[in-house]
């Protein structure tokens, strides 16, 4: 086993959920955020966060990075040796688009990394899913690409959709955060079994319609009965948004991840018409709000000794 003293992790950021794939399905974005590893002889824990909103990320042992970090450790039996961490933030917190996550993966992958990697990439997912509770973001930010995830009794079995080239994401991200705890607190424990159809019937209709491309699928298929309608009165001007992105062109507008980031699928003749009425929409309604096309990345999360 090479033991190293230093390595740097890059992370997507991701979008989760996509309408129907409530906890299941997640997209991995060209956005990053970027985590350097540097053993220390000495000092225990020092944390050094770069970027926008950079002073809201905690510096003590409370940092998320850090909690996964020594979860690893504790997994393999050892102790975590005293580390340096830089965060170089490029994926805006708590709005839906996976920073989390991006923590998790990156921290556990950091670690296995510096540890001399003990552990397969399976072990990573599992270890980071379990500590996020849900599969949606965490796979994808470790894999690449979009995923899908379904568990059975003994394991994950996580499949790889096909996304066609035509469809862009675009990302209306609003100055204001939305903890994942606050939005899923809102969400009913059961559900009927009309929308429990409903949303089956849609998440397999999606998984065509990403494939394929073809928007009369898609603008059916981002329908959702399981989250977004609970969680649009936490999203101030999700109406105004939403008939602005439809009017502009957009197959569907969903709520990313738990929002208040709202995800609108476009084919690309129409992403920057679709990005301007989304941004004008918000701002009629006071909200400042950063608009953006993004791609899918392919990579996930990657490290460089
Ligand atoms: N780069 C980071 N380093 C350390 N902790 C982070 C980092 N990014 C996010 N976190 C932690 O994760 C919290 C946000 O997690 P939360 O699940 O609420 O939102 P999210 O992951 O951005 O959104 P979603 O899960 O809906 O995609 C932050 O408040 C912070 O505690
Ligand atoms: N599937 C999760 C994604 C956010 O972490 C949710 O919607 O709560």
């Amino acid at each position: 086993m090479s033991v190293i003293s230093s390595i740097t992790v890059t992370v997507p950021a991701t979008t989760a959920n996509l309408g129907p794939g409530f906890d299941c399905i997640g997209a991995a974005l060209t956005l990053y955020n970027k985590f350097k590893f540097t053993r220390l002889d000495e000092g225990g824990l020092i944390i050094a966060v770069t970027g926008a909103e950079a002073e809201r990320v905690q510096t003590d042992e409370s940092n998320l990075l850090y909690q996964a970090f020594v979860k690893l450790y504790q997994y393999i039996g050892q102790t975590p040796p005293s580390v340096k961490m830089e965060i170089q933030l490029g994926v805006p917190l708590a709005r839906g688009l996976g920073s989390s996550a991006t923590a998790i993966v990156g921290g556990l992958v950091g670690a296995n990394q510096l540890a001399g990697a003990p552990l397969t990439q399976l072990q990573v997912m599992e270890l980071a899913i379990a500590m996020e509770g849900h599969p949606d973001n965490v796979v994808p930010a470790l894999l690449g690409g979009c995923r899908l995830a379904a568990t059975s009794a003994e394991n994950w079995s996580i499949c790889d959709i096909p996304w066609d080239e035509n469809i862009v994401p675009v990302l209306a991200i609003p100055d204001f955060e939305l903890s994942t705890s606050e939005a899923r607190q809102v969400l009913p424990t059961q559900v009927s079994r009309a929308d429990a159809i409903f949303n089956t019937a849609h998440l397999g209709l999606l998984l065509r319609g990403l494939q394929t491309g073809k928007g009369e699928w898609l603008s059916t298929a981002l329908q959702d009965k399981l989250h977004q309608p609970y969680r649009q009165a936490l999203i101030p001007g999700y109406d105004a948004v939403n008939a602005a992105a439809m009017k502009a062109g957009a197959y569907g507008m969903v709520i990313s991840g738990a929002g208040p980031t709202l995800l609108a699928l476009v084919d690309k003749l129409h992403s920057q018409a679709v990005e301007a009425a989304m941004l004008s929409a918000w701002q009629s309604t006071g909200i400042t709000a950063t608009v953006r096309s993004l791609s899918l990345d392919t990579q996930g999360a990657s490290y460089q000794g």
